[in-house]
């Protein structure tokens, strides 16, 4: 048995935070200490999480570096732009894990673009199945997670990049339940405007991820990647499906490519190539830190279509940033996490 690993989550109140405190709940190694929010600083936790029943007698406290002090390993599951100074108030051999995106991208001018303001520096990425991507991981002190749709759409698209399959220039569209927009009420979330609709936003290449996804698959294929990527809000609660589809190279068929992306996710614990016929359905994952993929040759159009499948809140947040955790420390990569989803 391993020592105890003492954690804080921050921003305790919100989705990403309590599907955290869910996930860490399992973990055989973790000691949850201080839980902290912001506006419901002072509330009982059970206010906003009654589903963590082992938690009821925790109480929310103020975020700030003297809350977080005294843990092996600091959660952030706070606002864009919140996390940065903060964490540079945290000691650096603390495992810092960001499930916000300042510390993301790596290109000043892409954050200038899509955030704005003074870029924060980059953190090593949390997307372990990425190329390369589980080295940057091991022993880190300071963890980006990845935004959830750039999950998806890199998961999909990744193997076809990085073997040349396809053309560097892609489309990705990705269908997103509303609790990827936080539990903060906006009008647009209103379940009379939700419930029984479907909807574009972030249309035309300016959605703050599509920067995101680009990088990712860049440094996949080792040259720049063009994206185009469109999000959609459907009425479900948890969940993201991805279509991503790229002109393929001549003479690329549906076995080299389905060859292609066996090979790349053989060894992954939570990437699973479906067999051929099968197609990713969101409900396949929910609480469960997998990502389900399925590929098809349009020889018409001559492209290769990929639709991947996650949990916005567990391969998307909270699981990817436990998987994180793991590598950070040296532990098993799968410690405490479930590939097992719920149904129907
Ligand atoms: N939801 C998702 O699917 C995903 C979310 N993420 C990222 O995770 C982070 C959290 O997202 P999510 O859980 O959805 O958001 P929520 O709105 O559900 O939760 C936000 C949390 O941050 C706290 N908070 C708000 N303002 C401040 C502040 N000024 N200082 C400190 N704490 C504050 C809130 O506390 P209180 O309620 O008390 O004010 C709450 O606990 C975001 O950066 C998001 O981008 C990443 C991938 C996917
Ligand atoms: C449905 C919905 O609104 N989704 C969010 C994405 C949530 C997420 O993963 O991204 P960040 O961590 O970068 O916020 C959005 O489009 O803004």
């Amino acid at each position: 048995m391993s020592a105890e690993v003492r954690v804080a989550v921050a921003g305790a109140s919100g989705y990403a935070g309590g599907e955290l405190l869910r996930l860490l709940l399992g973990h055989p190694t973790v000691s949850i200490g201080a839980v902290t929010a912001h506006s419901s600083a002072g509330e009982p936790l059970a206010a906003h999480q009654p589903h963590l029943l082992p938690l009821a007698d925790r109480v929310l406290v103020e975020t700030s570096a003297e809350t977080l002090a005294g843990h092996d390993v600091v959660f952030l599951a706070l606002p864009h732009g919140q996390s940065h100074a903060l964490a540079a108030q945290l000691p650096d051999d603390v495992v810092v894990v960001d499930c916000g995106a300042d510390h993301r991208l790596t290109d000043a001018l892409a954050w200038d673009r899509f955030y704005g303001g003074q870029h924060p520096g980059s953190w090593p990425y949390g997307l372990p199945e990425l190329p390369g991507g589980r080295d940057a991981l091991r022993g880190a002190r300071r963890v980006a997670v990845p935004g959830c749709y750039p999950t998806g759409a890199s998961l999909a698209l990744a193997p076809a990049v990085a073997a040349d399959l396809v053309e560097p220039s892609v489309v990705v569209v990705a269908a997103s339940g509303t609790s990827g927009a936080g539990r903060a009420p906006k009008p647009h979330l209103l379940a009379a405007q939700v419930l029984g609709s479907a909807s574009a936003y972030g249309v035309g290449g300016v959605h703050r991820h599509t920067p995101e996804i680009a990088q990712n698959l860049s440094a996949a294929a080792g040259t720049a990647v063009s994206v185009s990527f469109t999000p959609l809000l459907v009425p479900m609660s948890r969940g993201i499906l991805t279509t991503a589809s790229a002109p393929l190279r001549a003479g690329v068929d549906l076995a080299a490519a389905r060859t292609v992306y066996e090979k790349a996710y053989a060894d992954e614990p939570f990437v699973r190539v479906l067999p051929e016929g099968q197609w990713p359905e969101t409900s396949s994952t929910v609480g469960a830190n997998t990502a389900l993929l399925q590929l098809a040759v349009d020889e018409v159009a001559g492209r290769l279509v990929v639709v991947s499948a996650i949990d916005n809140l567990t391969k998307g947040t909270a699981g990817a940033a436990v998987q994180c955790m793991n590598l950070a420390l040296g532990l098993p990569e799968t410690t405490g996490l479930p590939v097992v989803g719920v149904a129907p």
